[in-house]
Formats: C-alpha cells, sequence, structure tokens
C-alpha cells in the first residue's frame, strides 16, 4: 500500500473513531464540560498533508541515538527515572520523537492529541508490546498464553471477553465488596498492630510494603476465593514463597529482555526468571486446583457450585483449564502494586495536606456517621474520596508510559506515516504533568476533579488515562478503585495520618511502574 492510500485508510479511520467507537466508549474519562472531541484529531492539518504529498517517514523523526539514550539513563541518572526523561525528551525533541535502546525502536508521542491519533488506529486486537521472554517462557513449558501482556490477536480477544464480564460489570463488581471490606477489616487490624508496637506507638514504616500485602491479599481473595493470609503476623510459607515468586520474576523481566539470547547460558538472569515463573505459576495453579476439589466435593454432596470469579470461569467453560491457570495468574500480576502503590501516594498526600485530609473525613463521616462501614451505594456520594484517587494517579500515573504495537495496519500520527509493526510509547506521565491541560500540574488538588469547581478545568480526555484506554484498557479497573475507595475511606474514619516529623518528600522512581523511591513513613492517630 502506497503511503497516501495508507494516509487515507487511517484518516478514514480515525475520523470514524472520532464519533465515539463502541471500543473506546468504556476507555477514556469522558471529556469535561465544554470540551471539543474533535479536537482530539489533527484529521485536516494530517488530510491536508498526505493530499500535498506532505507526510514525513519514521526516519525523518527527530531523536537520541542508541549512545546518547545510554548517555541519558546512566551517565545523566535517568535509569529509574524514565518518567522525567519524557519531559526532557518531549522538550528536546518536540511532541513526537524516535528512540531507540536494546531491541526496542519507539516513536514516543507526548501530547493527548497524538495519543488519541494511536489509539483512534490501534485496530481490532491492540496489543502493548512484544514480550518475547514471556512467550518464550510460555512455549518452554508448553502453556498457554494469557491475556495480559503475553497474548494478541483473537486469542487475546476469546480470553478476554471470558474476563470481561466478571470483571467490568459494575453489578458483577460489587458482589465483590463483602471480601474486599473483609480485607480491608485485615488492614485496619494489621495497621493497629504494626502503629501500637512502634516506638513512638504511632508510626507505621514502609506503608507502601504493607499495602502490597493488602493488594495482594485483596486481589487473591477474588481470584483465587481463597484467602491466602498475607496481612497475619505469620504469613504462611506457600503465600510468602507466592510474593517472592512475583517479586523476583517481575524484577527479573525488566533485565532479561535487555540481553540477548546467547547470553542466558553465561549470566544467571534467565535461569532465575524461569524459576520464579515456575514457583509463581505453581502456587497459582494449586491454589486453582484446590477450588476445583472443593467444587466438586460442593456438587458431588448435591449443592449448587457456590462462588464467585473463580467458579464462573471453571464452570463457564469458556476457557480451557490450562487457560484458567494462566489468566488468574497474569491477573494477579496487574493487580497488586498498581492498587497499594496508588493507595501508597494518595496517603502521603494526605497525612501532607491537612485540609485535604480533613475535607476527606468530614465527607465520609457524613456519608457514614459513627464510622459505619461504606457500602458501594455509598460510594456514589463521596465525590471527593474519587477526586482523591484520581489526583493521585494523575500525579503517580502507576503505568507512566504505555505501549502500542501497531502491527495490522500502517498508520498515520501527526504528520508522519509509520509502517505496519511501529511501537509506540504513549508518554502518560508528560501528559499527566502537563501545564496546559493540568493548571498547577505538581500540586496534589483533588478540588479539580469536582464538578463544581468553576468549570476553570478543561484537560483533554487522552490527557489523563491512567487505567489505559479502549478494549485493552485495563481489566482490573473496578475492583482496583473498590479497593482503593473502602480502603482509604476506612482508613481517614479510624485515623489521622501525619508525616513523620522532619520526614523527607519522597519522589517516585520508574521501576516498570511508578513507585516511590523511599520507604513512606507515616504516623496513624487514632480518631477521638
Ligand atoms: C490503580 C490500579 C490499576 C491501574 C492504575 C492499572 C493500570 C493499567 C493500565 C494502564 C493498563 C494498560 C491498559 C492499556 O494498555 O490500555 C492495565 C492493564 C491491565 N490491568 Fe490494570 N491497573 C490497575 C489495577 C489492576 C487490577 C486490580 C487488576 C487485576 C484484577 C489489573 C489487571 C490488568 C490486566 C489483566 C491488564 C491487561 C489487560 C489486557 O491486556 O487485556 N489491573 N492496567
Amino acid at each position: 500500500m502506497s503511503s497516501s492510500a495508507a494516509a487515507a485508510r487511517a484518516l478514514r479511520l480515525c475520523a470514524r473513531c472520532c464519533r465515539t467507537p463502541a471500543a473506546h466508549r468504556a476507555g477514556p474519562e469522558p471529556p469535561l464540560r465544554g470540551f471539543d472531541a474533535r479536537r482530539t484529531l489533527n484529521v485536516q492539518a494530517a488530510s491536508g498533508a498526505a493530499e500535498a504529498g506532505k507526510l514525513k517517514s519514521i526516519d525523518d523523526l527527530p531523536g537520541p541515538s542508541s549512545t546518547t539514550t545510554l548517555y541519558w539513563l546512566f551517565l545523566r541518572g535517568y535509569a529509574d527515572k524514565s518518567h522525567l526523561l519524557q519531559d526532557v525528551q518531549k522538550n528536546l525533541y518536540g511532541p513526537i520523537w524516535r528512540s531507540r535502546i536494546g531491541p526496542f525502536d519507539l516513536v514516543n508521542v507526548a501530547t493527548p492529541e497524538l495519543v488519541a491519533q494511536v489509539i483512534q488506529q490501534e485496530g481490532r486486537y491492540p496489543c502493548r508490546a512484544e514480550l518475547p521472554h514471556w512467550k518464550e517462557y510460555r512455549d518452554l513449558r508448553g502453556q498457554a498464553y494469557g491475556s495480559f501482556p503475553s497474548s494478541s490477536g483473537p486469542e487475546w480477544y476469546r480470553m478476554r471477553s471470558a474476563l470481561n464480564p466478571k470483571m467490568l460489570k459494575p453489578r458483577e463488581v460489587v458482589a465483590y465488596a463483602p471480601v474486599i471490606q473483609q480485607v480491608v477489616g485485615d488492614l485496619l487490624r494489621r495497621v493497629e498492630l504494626l502503629r501500637s508496637r512502634s516506638r513512638d506507638r504511632a508510626t507505621v514504616s514502609d506503608v507502601a510494603a504493607e499495602l502490597y500485602k493488602f493488594g495482594f491479599e485483596g486481589i487473591s481473595s477474588i481470584l483465587f476465593e481463597s484467602r491466602l493470609g498475607c496481612l497475619e503476623e505469620d504469613i504462611p510459607p506457600d503465600t510468602l514463597r507466592f510474593i517472592t515468586a512475583v517479586t523476583e520474576m517481575l524484577t527479573l523481566s525488566e533485565t532479561v529482555v535487555l540481553f540477548p539470547r546467547w547470553s542466558r547460558g553465561v549470566l544467571p538472569f534467565w535461569s532465575r526468571f524461569v524459576r520464579a515463573w515456575d514457583d509463581l505459576y505453581d502456587v497459582a495453579r494449586s491454589l486453582i486446583d484446590r477450588r476445583i476439589a472443593e467444587i466438586e466435593a460442593q456438587v458431588s454432596g448435591g449443592e449448587p457450585a457456590e462462588g464467585m470469579f473463580l467458579t464462573y470461569l471453571l464452570s463457564s467453560d469458556r476457557l480451557s483449564r490450562a487457560e484458567v491457570y494462566i489468566s488468574v495468574t497474569e491477573l494477579l500480576l496487574g493487580g497488586v502494586d498498581t492498587t497499594s502503590n496508588t493507595l501508597s501516594w494518595a496517603l502521603y498526600h494526605l497525612a501532607r495536606d491537612r485540609r485535604a485530609q480533613e475535607r476527606l473525613h468530614r465527607e465520609v463521616s457524613s456519608v457514614c456517621p459513627g464510622r459505619r462501614e461504606p457500602i458501594t451505594e455509598d460510594l456514589s456520594r463521596m465525590p471527593y474520596l474519587k477526586a482523591v484517587v484520581k489526583e493521585t494517579l494523575r500525579l503517580y500515573p502507576v503505568v507512566p508510559g504505555n505501549g502500542r504495537f501497531i502491527s495490522e495496519d500502517e498508520v498515520v500520527v501527526g504528520d508522519y506515516w509509520f509502517p505496519k509493526r511501529t511501537q509506540f510509547h504513549l508518554c502518560h506521565y508528560a501528559t499527566c504533568h502537563d501545564e496546559e491541560q493540568f493548571v498547577g500540574a505538581e500540586l496534589f488538588a483533588p478540588e479539580r476533579w469536582l464538578r463544581d469547581a468553576g468549570g476553570s478545568y478543561r484537560h483533554h480526555p487522552y490527557s489523563f488515562l491512567p487505567f489505559g484506554v479502549g478494549v485493552r484498557a485495563c481489566v482490573g479497573k473496578r475492583l482496583a478503585e473498590m479497593e482503593m475507595f473502602f480502603a482509604l475511606s476506612r482508613l481517614v474514619q479510624h485515623y489521622e495520618v501525619q508525616p513523620e516529623p522532619g520526614a523527607p518528600v519522597v519522589e517516585p522512581k520508574t521501576r516498570t511502574l511508578l513507585v516511590p523511591a523511599r520507604p513512606i513513613n507515616l504516623r496513624f492517630l487514632p480518631r477521638a
């Protein structure tokens, strides 16, 4: 296909997408009042360029060489601050640039308009990035591919369609509330234990580590329909093995992908990566098998199989047993530190901003007087709580840069034409921190998300996509929100949260996800 034909096709696609395609309806945040959705597309400019034959090619893109990128990463110290490199490079090269490092050849886009253009041409089966090392592990062990992130195409779509009903339909997700509330109860008991044991009888050290256990327990209680005991004083050995394997696998995943295959026999990373996957898969499979045995016992005893997520997956016959093993494992991988880091940052800011914390406390107390445990219906009357979570995700988008690997079509973005199999990097951190989109972008200001904020706020809908967008967006969004809303509301019902005296400012660092660069220690003072 010639480049101008490809451009015309891509633009037709864009124009259709502009009329809110079904695939994207559920994805991005709805535009704020008064926002013109057509602003998302640079259709006229690109179409003019196409007609005039002015589209440029990927080779015309500005950007650093591999050596320059290595210089920025390792000599200028951005290796664990790649979120900040988005802004540095945007300033140097403009809003769209090409960068190469190791096996990666990326086209970076750093304005909401350009992000929108990529997404609107992502095709039927969007893919984030190729993860050859995950696929290789699956092939090594003869396992099925999962929904995230190791599969793509119609296979991914089939698996994802099996998961969506129980994960994304609000009516279905509400059913998980009692289980999540139990886990939040355990979190409160854990906070009470830790603070009462501390020297000043108030401080919980490394809050993110505790919330990690909460995230692990919360998501496992839904996925495996069993409690693992992550928040207990003595964590059961198998649970500990599970937690260690998840952490080890995710950490090694970043390293393994950078080294060539021939180095696997020489360097220790690949064999450790395989061992961590084996451990993690093994525990997940035995938890699922245990649940299957329970269900079989119920059924053979003449009782109906009662359960929620896992029971549904196992009984719906939409996925094979092998596919259930891997989908549940991969859901777990997506669902732990995303939620726990967001909660950690929210508490960090609430502790430093008394006014915001008191406003949140007032809201929760007025909806649930006498420290009544909130139920899902209450959440719709807590706009400030939701604003706190949104603002946290804006300042610290857990996934600071997402990907789209467009393999099906040639695409046009800005005034460039790109061949099939182009890997785009969507610079969400840069768009969330863009002063043109969010005035006072570096400030924690939950009010900006409130409808009564006076309409001074008009950001482009693609500038804030914390859960991604379109059919490939986060499948755990509703569950994650429920966990965070319940945990935050109940923590502020019971405690006033304060920073330790003289506590340093905590910056984020990139470890695939955006995480605190140092431990966050907070004081939890019981409310009268
Ligand atoms: C604050 C919490 C969370 C955030 C900010 C978050 C963010 C994201 C983002 C940005 C993506 C990529 C979407 C895209 O490419 O458009 C994603 C994908 C995904 N997330 Fe989440 N997530 C969170 C919690 C969860 C939870 C609790 C689960 C598990 C139930 C989960 C499971 C997944 C899965 C399986 C995918 C891949 C979906 C696919 O490829 O089809 N996430 N998430």
